[in-house]
């Protein structure tokens, strides 16, 4: 595919990979030993899996001993939510709180039964209403509780108050909080230290890393009770199996890359985000733009125009040589109604007409141009078919 006559913008289904990165696993390809031998082919493959651990580590604010590599986001996460975390002195969790706008991975990827699930409710803007939490957690007062909430939303970009999260989950003394962080690592600053989380999941994909590889990041004195996988006892026993070397290479030099450039990065998104949201606006201003109010990742703009099919503008984006996406392109193939958008009260209606525009490392002036010539086209024919029905 001719990638230069294309506007990719669909960093949140997974962003492109960087020369740079791809370099690196171009790189660990001759590397020949496995990272667990002795002799020296196995100590560079070591060295190499440990500076990845170590740039990871650097950017998500954790030790790099805390940092278990994985085939992705929807592995650790489906771990942790086995009820498998553990805190020293603290009792197994009974009970499962998750926000209403979880990714698929922890809403359908635990193993709590029904009742001991909770659903916490979001409000319009789709943040998590913490009174909510608050009153659930005092009624929980006797219980071990798992929170699991993530830190920013694949189809809106809403990023959610993990600080407060945590710091109420402090006062009732017995919960553990997980937070799916995805699609918030290497677009937003983020520390599982600093937060004072238990647990974090990420996944390379999303940060211009290759696609297979992902990470659990355990604070200090929390653990699994059960590992991911048995055997060879690497990643400290918890997830067992010779590494992923090319996936995890390319995900520390993906990791190094963004945490040099995040804050510079996140302007600029921002700025492309927002230039584009005004002229969306200017173009349709009956546009809904979900999350508005809300805060946001730099990169993400999630919008319906009323009577306008998600379906039918993608096609003709696609034809226009431009990639965005309908609600939550985990899901894509098929348009169903989004249930995160249904948790903010989006009436079906308009859920229907959701397209994502996600922006990433290789975004620029020349594709939202792109975007919104193809755009303007498919909202005009929508214009002109209301002229003519009213
Ligand atoms: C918020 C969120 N969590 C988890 C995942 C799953 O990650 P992975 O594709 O690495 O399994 C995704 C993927 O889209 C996501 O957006």
């Amino acid at each position: 595919m001719d990638t230069a006559a294309r506007s990719y913008l669909d960093h949140n289904a997974t962003s492109p990979v960087r020369p740079e990165v791809a370099a690196a696993v171009a790189r660990a390809l001759n590397l020949p030993g496995n990272p667990s031998s002795i002799h020296a082919e196995g100590r560079a493959a070591r060295h190499a899996l440990q500076e990845a651990r170590a740039r990871l580590a650097a950017l998500v604010g954790a030790a790099p001993e805390r940092v278990v590599f994985t085939s992705g986001g929807t592995e650790a996460a489906n771990t942790v939510l086995s009820g498998a975390l553990r805190r020293r002195g603290c009792p197994a969790p009974t009970r499962l709180m998750i926000s209403a706008t979880e990714h698929p991975c922890v809403a359908a990827g635990h193993r709590f039964s029904d009742e001991a699930v909770e659903t916490l409710p979001v409000d319009a803007g789709g943040t998590l209403r913490l009174d909510a939490l608050a009153a659930r957690l005092d009624a929980c007062r006797d219980e071990a509780v798992l929170i699991s909430v993530h830190a920013a939303n694949n189809e809106t970009g809403v990023v959610q108050p993990l600080a407060e999260i945590v710091r109420l989950t402090r006062a009732h003394g017995r919960a553990l909080v997980h937070s799916d962080a995805v699609q918030a690592v290497g677009k937003i600053p983020l520390s599982l230290d600093a937060l004072g989380l238990d647990a974090l999941t990420l996944s390379g994909h999303k940060f211009a890393a290759p696609k297979g590889v992902g990470a659990l990041v355990l604070a200090e004195g929390v653990t699994l009770e059960t590992a991911f996988l048995r055997g060879g006892g690497q990643e400290a026993r918890l997830r067992c199996g010779t590494e992923n070397l090319l996936g995890i290479v390319g995900m520390g030099e993906a990791a190094e890359i963004a945490r040099i450039a995040l804050d510079a990065e996140a302007v600029r998104l921002a700025g492309l985000r927002d230039a584009l949201q005004n002229r969306v606006r200017a173009l349709a201003p009956d546009a809904v733009v979900f999350g508005e109010g809300a805060a946001r990742l730099p990169n993400t703009l999630s919008v319906s125009v009323p009577g306008l099919e998600a379906a039918t503008a993608l096609i003709a984006l696609d034809l226009a040589n431009v990639a965005v996406s309908s609600g939550s392109a985990c899901a894509s193939g098929k348009v169903a109604r989004s249930p995160v958008l249904a948790a903010m009260g989006v009436s079906p209606a308009l859920a229907v007409g959701a397209l994502r525009v996600s922006l990433g490392w290789n975004s620029g002036d020349a594709d939202l141009r792109r975007f919104l010539e193809g755009f303007e086209r498919v909202v005009s024919s929508l214009y002109q078919r209301r002229g003519q029905a009213a």
